[in-house]
C-alpha cells in the first residue's frame, strides 16, 4: 500500500502535466479528458455556426452570442460545425460558399469560423470542426469532382438517385488532384491564427478534433473490396497529414459507423485502427434509413426502436474492440406526423431521444466507451421562411442544411421538452466527470 501511496504521491510527467492543464481534449484509453478530468460531450451539431459568425452580409453575429448562450444554459459543452463550404451550381447547397474555386476563399467566412471560436472559448464550450462533407449541401466532395474531373456536380435531390451519387462521389479519394486541394484546405483551416484571438487554431483548446468529413463513406451498398481498402487508407493517411500539422488535438471520421460502411462491421473497425484516429463516432437514422414511417408510428415505432437499440450497442461494442472512445454525434427524429411546422408537438422526437439519451447515460455509467452525444441539429431562433419549408439564400440558417426542409429535424428554441431531455442528460453526463 505503501508503494501504491508512493505511485499516487509522484507527480505526473510533464507531458501529462502540460496535457491536463492545457484544457485540450486528450483520449485516455476509452474516454476523454480534459484539464485532468474525465470530459463527456453534451453536444448539438451547428454546422452553420461560423456562417453566424461572419462579418458579412450572411452573419448574424447577435444571434450566434444568443444561441451559444441558449445552448451553454441548455447544458451543451459541444458544437460539430462544418469549416468550409466549396462553391457549386446545385441547387441544394448552401450559399454563400467559402471557397469559389480551389485556393480562392471568402476570408469573411472564414473569419466567421474565428469569431465563433473566440465565443465558444469564452463559454467553456467546444468544436468539432468538420473539412469537407460527402454530401452535396455544402458543395463537397461531389464538387472537388466537378473541380478535377470536370464532371457534374451531383445533386441527389435532383438525380434521386443515392446509388448512384455515391458510386461516383468516392471517386474523390482516387482522385491526386482533388486529394492535393484537399490537403491544401486541410493545411490553411488547422494552421490558421485565428484573427479575433490572435491563437493559432493547431494551439486552442476550444478545438477538441478535426474531422476528415461530414459522414464520409466507402461507396454505395455495393462497395468492393478495393474501394474499402481506398476508404480504409485515405482515413488513415488524412488523419496522419493532420496530426502532422497539429499535434494538440484529436483526430477523427466523421463516419456513420455501419450505415457509413456498406454495412460492413470489419470495415467500420479496421477503419478506426489508425493510431492516428484518436475516436470512433456513428450517426442514427431511423427516418432517413426507413425504419420508421412518421405518418404510421403506431405500426412502426415497435420495429424502429428495436433496430436503434442494437445500433446504439452494437457500435459502443466496436469501440470496446478497437479500444478507442465513441461519440454518437448525429441522431434525430423528425416532428408528429412529419410536419416540418414549428407548431407541430414533438412527441414522437422526445421519445426517441428520450431513449437514445438513456442508452448512452447507462453504458457510460457503466464505464462502456460511449464519450458522449451530438443531436441533429440546433435550430434556435431559426425560422423557415417559405410555405414549401425550402431553403433560399437570405433566409435564416437552422439544423436542416438546404439540402432538406427547413424544420425536418432542428430543435428550435421554443422546443422546451425536447431541450429539457437535453438539460437532463447533459447533467448525468457530468456527473460522470470524475478526476481522473
Ligand atoms: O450529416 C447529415 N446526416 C443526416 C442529416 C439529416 O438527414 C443530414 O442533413 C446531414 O447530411
Amino acid at each position: 500500500a505503501a508503494s501504491l501511496m508512493l505511485m499516487h504521491a509522484l507527480p505526473m510527467s510533464t507531458a501529462a502535466a502540460n496535457t491536463a492543464t492545457s484544457g485540450f481534449v486528450t483520449v485516455n484509453k476509452t474516454h476523454f479528458a480534459k484539464g485532468g478530468q474525465r470530459y463527456y460531450i453534451a453536444g448539438a451539431n451547428f454546422w452553420y455556426g461560423a456562417y453566424l459568425g461572419a462579418p458579412s452580409k450572411v452573419g448574424d453575429r447577435g444571434r450566434l452570442l444568443k444561441e451559444l448562450d441558449t445552448m451553454k444554459a441548455a447544458g451543451i459543452n459541444n458544437v460539430r460545425v462544418l469549416a468550409v463550404s466549396e462553391k457549386t451550381d446545385m441547387a441544394s447547397a448552401v450559399r454563400p460558399a467559402t471557397t469559389a474555386a480551389p485556393g480562392q476563399y471568402d476570408e469573411q467566412l472564414l473569419v466567421g469560423l474565428d469569431f465563433m471560436m473566440a465565443e465558444l472559448a469564452k463559454r467553456d464550450m467546444t468544436a468539432v470542426i468538420y473539412l469537407n462533407n460527402f454530401w452535396q449541401w455544402s458543395g463537397g466532395m461531389t464538387q472537388y469532382l466537378n473541380w478535377f474531373e470536370g464532371t457534374k456536380a451531383l445533386d441527389p435531390n435532383v438525380t434521386k438517385d443515392y446509388e448512384d451519387y455515391m458510386a461516383k462521389t468516392a471517386r474523390f479519394y482516387r482522385n491526386p488532384k482533388a486529394q492535393a486541394e484537399y490537403r491544401n484546405v486541410i493545411r490553411k483551416i488547422v494552421q490558421r491564427v485565428n484573427t479575433v484571438t490572435g491563437k493559432p487554431y493547431a494551439q486552442d483548446p476550444a478545438v477538441m478534433s478535426w474531422q476528415l468529413a461530414n459522414e464520409p463513406r466507402p461507396g454505395n451498398a455495393s462497395s468492393t473490396a478495393e474501394d474499402k481498402a481506398v476508404y480504409v487508407k485515405w482515413i488513415a493517411d488524412t488523419a496522419a497529414y493532420i496530426h502532422s500539422l497539429d499535434k494538440n488535438h484529436l483526430v477523427s471520421s466523421g463516419s456513420e459507423g455501419l450505415a457509413g460502411s456498406a454495412q460492413d462491421g470489419e470495415l467500420f473497425m479496421k477503419a478506426h485502427q489508425s493510431p492516428h484516429i484518436d475516436y470512433l463516432t456513428y450517426h442514427l437514422w431511423p427516418k432517413n434509413w426507413g425504419w420508421i414511417d412518421s405518418r404510421n408510428v403506431a405500426q412502426t415505432w415497435d420495429g424502429a426502436l428495436e433496430k436503434s437499440r442494437h445500433y446504439l450497442n452494437v457500435h459502443i461494442d466496436y469501440a470496446k474492440k478497437v479500444g478507442k472512445p465513441i461519440v454518437l454525434e448525429e441522431f434525430g427524429m423528425d416532428r408528429d406526423g412529419a410536419s416540418f411546422d414549428i407548431k407541430a408537438p414533438t412527441t414522437v422526437r422526445d421519445r426517441f431521444y428520450g431513449v437514445v439519451f438513456d442508452v448512452v447515460t447507462t453504458r457510460a455509467a457503466k464505464g462502456d466507451p460511449i464519450a458522449g452525444f451530438n443531436f441533429w441539429a440546433w435550430g434556435g431562433a431559426g425560422r423557415a421562411a417559405n410555405a414549401d419549408y425550402w431553403w433560399k439564400e437570405g433566409n435564416d440558417l437552422m439544423g436542416d442544411p438546404p439540402q432538406e426542409e427547413q424544420g425536418l429535424y432542428s430543435v428550435f428554441d421554443s422546443d422546451a421538452s425536447t431541450i429539457a431531455l437535453i438539460r437532463a442528460t447533459a447533467a448525468k453526463l457530468k456527473a460522470l466527470e470524475v478526476k481522473q
